[in-house]
């Protein structure tokens, strides 16, 4: 199923992008005035490989959960507990995830992919669990490649489940207690930057968490054979980085990204969780990256570093660092604004408006 996915990845259409980029010229507004707008709406149009590209909606908002053995390291302030707990909350409707998705009128699926107990059936529930956790990824590979893969798959599943169901967007959501030190691990490896450099307090922590933190972040790469330059190009070394330092939920991730990718459905990414599993899904196809939109900049630094890897501009800045999808949520209506410019605004032509300033 990976192998299919990625073998119905299409790059960005060159013409689709040219045809764009000249009809907003002609929209009834100074050349260039909607700024990020006009950029992210003339990519869309290349990922769709037509132009105007379709509007972003509906969406639907996918949360993947699972657990990390890295929690018995000590690198997060909240029990293991909360990551069934919030799930629990996400279906229940008492997130925020649930009062922006309600905001932007986004459905909520939640994906457990390994939490740590057996959940209760539920209507907006997907069971793909590949595992109850992972293992220290600070004491040797969290999971197996098998397990990354079946993760991939899982996340696959979910994107075509919900582009049948009608979805136009797919908006990436996350959660799990200490996916934080995945996440900067991950892009440590993906991105060659130092620990230090990626790693961040996620939930909270004190100095002395954080240096503990940071200092499993190094031994997590030494021991899984990661601290040894940049990682090479193949899709099998970073299938076993993936596997090595990654969270089921960040495999998943990553495969849903690709499963939008190849439905030609834009992909609206949430924070560091998000990015560290974009990084993946570009490792293995970088053109997965011509449908992803950064929906925001979380404040872990490590996002930084993803996005700047990525080269992906975000589109709402607002110091989030929550997860659960919250800060692409908030995206979303500014991104189906800029592609409804271009159903929408008149030409200077049809308005009979003079297209020069004097
Ligand atoms: O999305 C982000 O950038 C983000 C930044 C910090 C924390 N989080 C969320 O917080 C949890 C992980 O934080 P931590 O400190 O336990 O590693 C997890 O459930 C994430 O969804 C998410
Ligand atoms: C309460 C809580 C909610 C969250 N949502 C995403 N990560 C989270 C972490 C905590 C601790």
């Amino acid at each position: 199923m990976l192998a299919d996915t990625l073998a119905a990845i299409r790059a960005a259409d060159p013409v689709a992008i040219a045809e764009a980029r000249a009809f907003q010229d002609r929209l009834t507004k100074p050349r260039g005035s909607l700024g990020v707008l006009e950029d992210v709406a003339v990519r869309l149009a290349g990922a769709a490989g037509v132009c105007p590209p379709p509007l972003p909606a509906p969406a639907a908002l996918a949360i993947f959960a699972a657990d990390h053995g890295v929690h018995a390291a000590g690198v997060t302030p909240w029990p293991q507990e909360v990551t069934v707990q919030m799930v629990a909350n996400f279906l229940a409707g008492g997130a925020v995830a649930n009062a922006f998705a309600a905001q932007a009128g986004v459905t909520v699926t939640v994906v457990d992919v390994g939490v740590a107990a057996d959940l209760p059936d539920a209507p907006a529930l997907v069971k793909r669990k590949v595992g109850y956790g992972t293992a220290d990824l600070s004491r040797g590979p969290a999971m197996t490649v098998d397990q990354a893969v079946r993760a991939m798959e899982a996340g696959i599943t979910v994107a075509r489940d919900l582009v049948a169901g009608g979805a136009r967007c797919l908006i990436t959501g996350d959660m799990g207690i200490a996916n934080t030190t995945a996440s900067a691990a991950l892009i440590s490896v993906f991105t060659g930057a130092d620990p230090a450099e990626v790693t961040g307090r996620g939930t909270g922590i004190d100095d002395e968490t954080y240096e503990r933190k940071v200092g499993i972040v190094r031994e997590a790469l030494r021991v899984n054979g990661l601290d040894g330059g940049p990682l090479g190009s193949s899709a099998s070394e970073a299938l076993r980085a993936l596997a090595a330092v990654g969270g089921f939920e960040h495999a998943a991730l990553a495969g849903f990204i690709l499963g939008g990718a190849a439905a030609r459905v834009p992909v609206l990414l949430d924070g560091v969780i998000a990015g560290a599993a974009a990084l993946v899904a570009a490792a293995l196809d970088p053109s997965a990256l011509d449908h992803c939109v950064a929906g925001h900049r979380s404040a872990e630094p490590g996002h930084a570093a993803a996005l700047a890897r990525l080269g992906l501009r975000p589109l709402v800045d607002l110091e989030l660092r929550l997860g659960e999808g919250t800060g692409a949520l908030l995206a979303h209506p500014v991104l189906c604004a800029a592609v409804r410019v271009m159903h929408e605004v008149a030409t200077f032509d049809s308005a009979g408006v003079t297209e020069k300033p004097v």
